[in-house]
């Protein structure tokens, strides 16, 4: 475990780690010595010798000076490396994460991230703070006792030498059903964690079918799941506790008998038996502490473990030397193939291209791949097979700063931040100007939506964009890539979210973004579709027809289907141009 950690935590703490080891070291030879020291100041005490009890006396005060001073000292070490431990995996966490596809960040990927980031770490801190000067003096310090042993019976250092193994099997053993029993109700944890973040976020759903007050089935598994776990995990700890308890008062006992059967054998004055039981207590006790704490050490053990699973996700790569960009704002597909799930493609061999500052319209059914395609052009996922090309370079020789900046995206789920409303809209170029927000936002239509809020543009959206609608949120969102002014944006039209007054802000906002930017939509609406110079029909994942509206009805093929069957349904809103 601690080559793991000093793995995670690099070169800059190991002389920290190096020299809080050496202090927890010098703590646990003390006080086996200050123990050992016991046999020959009860010895000399015994047997009247009272000049020579107090010189080992003298000696002693001296060891106990010692180790008292020392635990001083190793505490304030123990916290200092607790601290740098949990402020340095904060900061390689965060640095790795942001590196991170962003396919990664599943519900469940972050509920275990949060988990790992607030208690794994704070547990592992604790590792230093309060169990590993326990845990290693519980060693350092008997294995003193024997090695002093020997200067005085041997046969009793033998005996303790014996003792010693056998305990550590039984340590390991129950250390080992404790970590494991901790594995599966953190597993369960984790579960019944993103549960209740659902059940929170998803009050709306719920409760327009009438699900907000009874249980959230999903939930109440989820909590049954974690208690039955919680048991199971409590179940499969006990013998190991026990085991561990048992084996120290046994090895307690085994070491009296020695000494007894070695005192009636006449090798072991009674005086020394005396010593030698009080230095066979002070044997067991830090054992026992060592038992206590194995399980707990299993669990930080664990929690490092998952740590470095976080660290071991494979990155984005980024290019030493980034590439030129030749073409700047064209986007080209060449065979791109992709799937989420090995064995499962969503894209197969997709070849199109974007010259710059055009408009291309993606359509398709639901799930043939239109948001895939988005999103690889993002670099949010690698391709499976194939190159995504963004200004003429492939995005894998980019570096993500140089990519997101040729790049704006308006997104169905559009997340606002719990803030103002030209707060929100800033997010699209931090450095913009107070006028450039509000032209941007005027563009957009969110002036409409700051006319009608008490504070303005100062309005805070609330969480996650909570006090907007829909489609109010996709303004902002539309101001924000404006505000950007990238050379290429990815827009979905979001058919949803348009109510006819923010259908004719979209399509507004779409013609200022078309004099300026290279456009793919994935069109809802037939205008942006009769007004694009090309459109892509995705099929099943797959490239079903390219051309211009014309030329696709006039093929009479999907598209034309597809045209026919949505305007029968008056699908296409086609009454709300104006
Ligand atoms: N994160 C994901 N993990 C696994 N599969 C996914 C993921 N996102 C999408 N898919 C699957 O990939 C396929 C294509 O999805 P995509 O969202 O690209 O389609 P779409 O054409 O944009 O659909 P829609 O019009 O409904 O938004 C679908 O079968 C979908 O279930």
């Amino acid at each position: 475990m601690l080559s793991d950690l000093a793995a995670i935590l690099g070169d800059g703490h190991r002389a920290k780690l190096r020299g809080y080891l050496a202090w927890v070291l010098t703590f646990g030879v003390l006080q086996g010595v200050a123990a050992a020291l016991l046999v020959p100041v009860l010895r000399q005490l015994l047997s009247g010798e009272l000049s020579a009890a107090l010189g080992w006396l003298g000696v002693l005060a001296v060891v106990v000076a010692a180790a008292c001073g020392a635990p001083y000292v190793q505490a304030m070490k123990a916290f200092e490396v607790a601290l740098g431990v949990i402020t340095t995996m904060h900061e390689r966490i965060g640095d790795h994460v942001g590196a991170l596809p962003v396919g990664w960040f599943t519900g469940e990927k972050i509920g275990r991230l949060s988990r790992v980031v607030s208690s794994g770490t704070v547990m592992v801190g604790g590792l230093f703070a309060h169990l590993l000067t326990p845990l290693l003096a519980g060693v350092v310090t008997p294995a003193t006792i024997a090695l002093v042993t020997f200067a005085f019976d041997w046969r009793l250092a033998v005996a303790m030498l014996v003792c010693a193994p056998v305990l550590h099997v039984l340590f390991t053993w129950a250390g080992k059903l404790v970590g494991k029993g901790e594995e599966l109700s953190d597993a369960a944890a984790v579960t019944a964690a993103n549960r209740v973040v659902e059940f929170a976020r998803q009050q709306r759903t719920l409760r327009a079918f009438g699900r907000g007050a009874e249980g959230h089935k999903p939930l109440d598994d989820a909590i049954t799941e974690q208690h039955t776990v919680g048991r199971r995990a409590m179940w499969l700890s006990v013998p190991g506790i026990l085991a561990g308890g048992f084996g120290t008062q046994l090895a307690f006992t085994a070491l009296i008998v020695t000494g007894v059967v070695l005192a009636l054998g006449g090798s072991v004055d009674p005086v020394s038996l005396i010593a030698v039981l009080a230095l066979a207590a002070r044997f067991t006790g830090p054992l026992a502490e060592v038992s206590a704490l194995s399980g707990a050490v299993r669990m930080a053990h664990n929690d490092v473990r998952r740590i470095t699973a976080v660290l071991a996700e494979k990155p984005l790569s980024e290019p030493e030397v980034p590439a030129p960009l030749p073409r700047p704002g064209e986007i080209e597909l060449d065979g791109v193939s992709f799937e989420y799930t090995t064995g499962k493609p969503v894209l197969r061999d997709v070849s199109f291209t974007v010259p710059p500052r055009t408009m291309t319209a993606l359509v398709g059914a639901s799930g043939s791949g239109k948001t895939t395609v988005t999103r690889l052009i993002a670099r949010f996922w690698d391709v499976t097979g194939g190159t995504v090309r963004v200004g003429g370079a492939d995005v894998r020789d980019q570096r993500t700063e140089d990519l997101m900046a040729q790049v704006a995206m308006v997104f169905q789920d559009v997340y606002l931040f719990d803030d103002t409303l030209e707060a929100n809209i800033r997010v699209g170029r931090a450095d913009a100007t107070e006028a450039e927000v509000r032209e941007a936002g005027r563009l957009a239509g969110v002036d409409e939506i700051v006319a009608r809020l008490p504070r303005g543009w100062a309005s805070r959206v609330g969480e996650g964009g909570t006090s907007l609608s829909g489609g109010e949120r996709q303004r902002v969102s539309i101001a924000r890539a404006i505000l950007k002014n990238a050379p290429i944006v990815l827009l979905d039209e979001a058919t949803a979210a348009l109510d006819a007054e923010n259908e004719r802000y979209v399509r507004d906002a779409l013609r200022t973004l078309m004099n300026r930017s290279t456009l793919l939509v994935i069109a809802h609406r037939l205008p942006t579709v009769v007004a694009a110079d090309q459109i892509i029909v995705l099929h099943d994942g797959a490239v079903a027809e390219r051309g211009t509206h014309p030329e696709l009805l006039a093929a009479g093929g999907r598209y034309a289907a597809f045209w026919a069957e949505r305007n029968r349904a008056k699908g296409w809103r086609l009454t709300v141009g104006r």
